[in-house]
């Protein structure tokens, strides 16, 4: 019986890329059935394709890459926390009953099927993120393609978490998972100096099988 959850988005070409991104493929660049000895792929796709972590730089040029995460932040004690479907924006009377320090948004994009773009997503306000810092939270993760609106340019939530030090995972897939207190596992894959990279993020039911 399984018992970690896999709560990532599986990587194939139709999965839903931001607009105008680089989408998912593999290709085949050995083949037995053509008298290769193995079979061997290459793959492409954009770093925020699937789930995925950002690193500060995706919006800030002097930002820290992802050589300067620290591991501890995504392995530990979570909560997933429901956000109602018709919530505009995540707001800080939705974090208070919380006590995590990685909480996961289950929201609205958890009805929306990961092979279809829709802009209709609940981004994240810098005031939840403020929230956030006050109350020690080191990752934050939503099921939503982005924690700001897809037509923001300022990208303010981003902004704010990067001053926060606060870690954002995206394109969580949520759909199946109960909220409530759970252990993460999230590792982001080895690629120093990116803007982002993927990660495949599990929940463990007993939220105490890893130090805080
Ligand atoms: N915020 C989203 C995506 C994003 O911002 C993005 C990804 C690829 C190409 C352009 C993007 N933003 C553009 O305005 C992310 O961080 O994954
Ligand atoms: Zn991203
Ligand atoms: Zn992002």
């Amino acid at each position: 019986m399984a018992t970690w959850i896999d709560i990532s988005q599986s990587l194939h070409a139709d999965v839903a890329a931001w607009p105008g991104d680089v989408p998912f493929s593999r290709s085949t660049t050995l083949s037995i059935r053509d008298g290769d000895s193995v079979n061997c792929s290459a793959l492409q796709m954009s770093a925020h394709l699937g789930t995925h972590a950002d690193a500060p730089y995706h919006v800030d040029d002097a930002g820290a890459t992802t050589s300067g995460w620290n591991l501890d932040t995504f392995l530990g004690p979570a909560e997933v926390v429901a956000i109602p479907p018709d919530a505009a924006i995540i707001r800080p009377e939705h974090l208070n009953e919380t006590t995590a320090p990685r909480l996961l948004f289950k929201t609205v994009s958890s009805q929306h099927p990961a092979t279809r773009w829709s802009d209709a997503f609940t981004a994240v306000s810098v005031e939840a993120v403020s929230w956030m810092q006050r109350h020690d939270v080191c990752l934050m993760g939503t099921d939503a393609p982005s924690v700001d609106p897809s037509d923001s340019t300022e990208l303010a939530a981003h902004h704010a978490l990067n001053s926060a030090n606060i870690v954002n995972l995206e394109n969580l897939r949520l759909g199946a998972v109960e909220p409530g207190r759970y252990t993460l596992v999230a590792l982001p894959l080895r690629v120093p100096g990116a803007d982002a990279a993927p990660v495949r993020a599990v929940l463990h039911p007993n939220p105490t099988m890893l130090p805080l």
